[in-house]
């Protein structure tokens, strides 16, 4: 159902207006608490900036990790805030709390375009507990609501949920809305053929995602882990690679819906097989009919690749979830990064790709083609949960279009 967009709203009604903005600056830090990856904390820069220029009072809220409920020093949000305050050029007024007086007088105290960072939403159980007199506590604060929070959109908690019941308008911020276009656009009304590949470890994440796209895509390409469950399910011999023993029939039954419903479904023709899970393991590419006793698949092959990439030549949307193969060892990387550069050089091509959240972002930053894909979701469970049909709370809790 369409919701109510910041952009939406005429700007010259947000002066003067204390707007609580929901943003998701989870974001990677080093054990020093540095900040490895601001991505997350770039993509919400349009929302608060627009709001900020128009007049508003923007009071931010987030989570950070998963502190259960009570407060944890190491992972307060004051480096973010110093990264923050770095990207936007301004000061932002760091609050050490989430509610109460000390909030309120902070908030109270903003002018005009003033930026303020709660902490931590999840010190307090009650976020996670989508309560409502928290939630009360929070709106409080303030006069009307933005979402921006696409990561954490499949969360029903208070500050992303709750709070949308007790201020008005609760609306999209920029980032959420982008997200929604790309995703449940190329699902919903995508310029065909679709493609989407499908990798990862397991099939048992997957499952939701994989049985909705085979709904929807022409093609379905599956690597990562994943796909030695499915050999086995075949009678293949996998040696010691990943198989989840319970999801054999499942395997099965995918392979043959797929088939019913006309989707090209592929899997790898060949992988690279290693003696061990390091990165320094023996290695050799080996056919799926002939992987050897003890030895492990960590990546597809070279011939898959060719395949997948003919197969995607010709498609005018791709979704990608999940790495080919264990990115993380250069060794094993290589069908990841043939697949990113793919994506990219389709992309040059007019197509529209789509990178889901998580591991397979890393994979195409890490291949240097972040900036040549179409969209790179901010969400790994939200991007996931969304291709799956669901209904993300966090969407579901605002103003209708
Ligand atoms: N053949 C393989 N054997 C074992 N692990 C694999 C294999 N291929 C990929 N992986 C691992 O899968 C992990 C990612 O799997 P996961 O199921 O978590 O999906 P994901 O890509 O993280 O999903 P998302 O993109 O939503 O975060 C990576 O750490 C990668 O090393
Ligand atoms: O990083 C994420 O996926 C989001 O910030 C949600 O975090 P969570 O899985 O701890 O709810």
């Amino acid at each position: 159902m369409a919701k109510q967009t910041l952009a939406n709203l005429n700007s010259s009604s947000l002066s003067g207006k204390k707007v609580l903005v929901r943003v998701d600056f989870n974001v990677p830090q080093d054990d020093t608490g540095k900040i490895t990856d601001d991505t997350r904390i770039r993509a919400a820069l349009p929302t608060i900036k627009h709001l900020a220029d128009a007049g508003a009072k923007v009071i931010l809220a987030s989570h950070f990790g998963r502190p259960k409920g009570k407060v944890n020093e190491g992972m307060r949000l004051n480096a973010v805030s110093q990264r923050l305050a770095e990207l936007l050029g301004k000061s932002v007024v760091k609050c050490d709390d989430s509610i109460g007086d000390q909030v309120t007088t902070k908030v109270n105290a903003l002018g005009n375009g003033d930026v303020a960072l709660l902490e931590n939403m999840r010190f307090y159980a009650e976020e996670e507990g989508n309560d409502k007199e928290f939630s009360k506590k929070l709106a409080s604060l303030a006069d009307m609501y933005v979402n921006d929070a696409f990561g954490t959109a499949h969360r029903a908690h208070a500050s992303t949920a709750g709070v949308a019941e007790f201020l008005s308008p609760a609306v999209a911020g920029f980032l959420l809305d982008k997200e929604l276009q790309y995703l449940s656009g190329a699902i919903e009304a995508p310029k065909r053929p679709l493609a989407a590949i499908i990798g990862g470890s397991k099939v048992s994440s997957k499952i939701g995602v994989i049985e909705t796209l085979l709904d929807k895509v022409d093609k379905l390409i599956i690597g990562g882990g994943m796909i030695f469950t499915f050999y086995k399910a075949r009678g293949l011999a996998v040696g010691k690679s990943l198989v989840e023993e319970d999801k054999l029939d499942l395997a099965k039954s995918l392979e043959a819906k797929a088939k019913e419903r006309g989707v090209d479904l592929l899997l790898p023709t060949d992988v690279v097989v290693a003696d061990n899970f390091s990165p320094d393991a023996n290695s050799q590419t080996v056919s799926i009919e002939s992987i050897p006793d003890g030895w492990m698949g960590l990546d597809i092959g070279p011939d898959s690749v060719k395949t997948f990439q003919a197969a995607l030549a010709d498609c005018m949307t791709v979704i990608w979830n999940g790495p080919m193969g264990v990115f993380e060892f250069d060794k094993f990387a290589v069908g990841t990064e043939a697949i990113a550069h793919s994506l990219a050089e389709l992309t040059g091509k007019g197509a529209i790709t789509i990178i889901g959240g998580g591991d397979s972002v890393a994979a195409v930053e890490k291949v240097g083609v972040a900036e040549k894909m179409s969209h790179i979701s901010t969400g790994g469970g939200a991007s996931l949960e969304l291709l799956e049909g669901k209904t993300l709370p966090g969407i579901a809790a605002l103003d209708d279009a």
